[in-house]
């Protein structure tokens, strides 16, 4: 199995890159791990408890989980990905069940911030784009499609987003093997990722 980890700044376009790989490619030879599936489960909070919480540090993620579910996969078995609510900023009771792939992604904001997370992956991608791209595309993303308004993601850009990102997610760049550029659509590093990929496969 090829685990390829695909982590940048929130808005830099992970999700879209990693749909436009996998698009191409016949379903039962990829799989998709999302980092927004071990955000913690914060069932015991009340809504505003939650609403409250840093999501943008590494202490969000549930690491340890994510660690298991990826030795499982390597080992040939099934795991059952938790699902995610943005608009409830917990957990659902939901999984997916996610059968191992001969190759499987992994994206996400923080998967390159945990060592042992980090040595799991055999190629290692960071998407760049511009803080303020990241901004204009997380403001539109996140009021037409997560349940947020003008004013919760400026001021959780303000008072967290930012901060962490310049502490956290910018740094693990030094990381990657590959850095893909991504204020504009960048198809040509796409094609790169799926012929590594479709090479795996053959
Ligand atoms: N290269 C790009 N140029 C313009 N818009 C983009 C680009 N890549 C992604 N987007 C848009 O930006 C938003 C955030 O992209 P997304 O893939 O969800 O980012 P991430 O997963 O890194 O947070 C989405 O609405 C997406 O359609
Ligand atoms: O309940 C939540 C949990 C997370 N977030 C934000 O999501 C992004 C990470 O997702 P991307 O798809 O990579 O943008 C992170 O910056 C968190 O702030 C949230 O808004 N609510």
């Amino acid at each position: 199995m090829l685990i390829i980890g695909i982590a940048g700044g929130t808005g830099c376009g992970k999700t879209t890159v990693v749909n436009q790989i996998v698009n191409e490619i016949p379903e039962e030879e990829v799989g998709v791990i999302s980092q927004d599936s071990y955000y913690n489960d914060l069932s015991h909070l009340t809504y505003e408890e939650r609403a409250k919480i840093n999501f943008d540090h590494p202490r969000a993620i549930d690491f340890e989980l994510l660690g298991k579910h990826l030795k499982r996969l390597r080992k040939g078995q099934p795991i059952d990905q938790p699902v995610y609510s943005f608009p409830k900023h917990n957990r659902t009771k939901d999984v997916i069940k996610t059968h191992p792939r001969k190759v499987m992604i992994v994206e996400g904001i923080l998967i390159l911030t945990h060592p042992e997370i980090r040595k799991m992956f055999d190629i290692k991608i960071f998407v760049h784009a511009d803080s303020d791209e990241r901004l204009i595309r997380r403001l539109k993303r996140d009021i037409h499609e997560r349940g947020r308004d003008l004013e919760e993601v400026l001021s959780r850009y303000q008072n967290t987003l930012k901060p962490m990102h310049d502490q956290f997610i910018e740094p693990t760049k030094e990381y990657a093997d590959i850095i893909i550029p991504n204020n504009k659509y960048n198809t040509v590093a796409v094609n790169i990722v799926r012929t590594i990929i479709t090479d795996k496969l053959n």
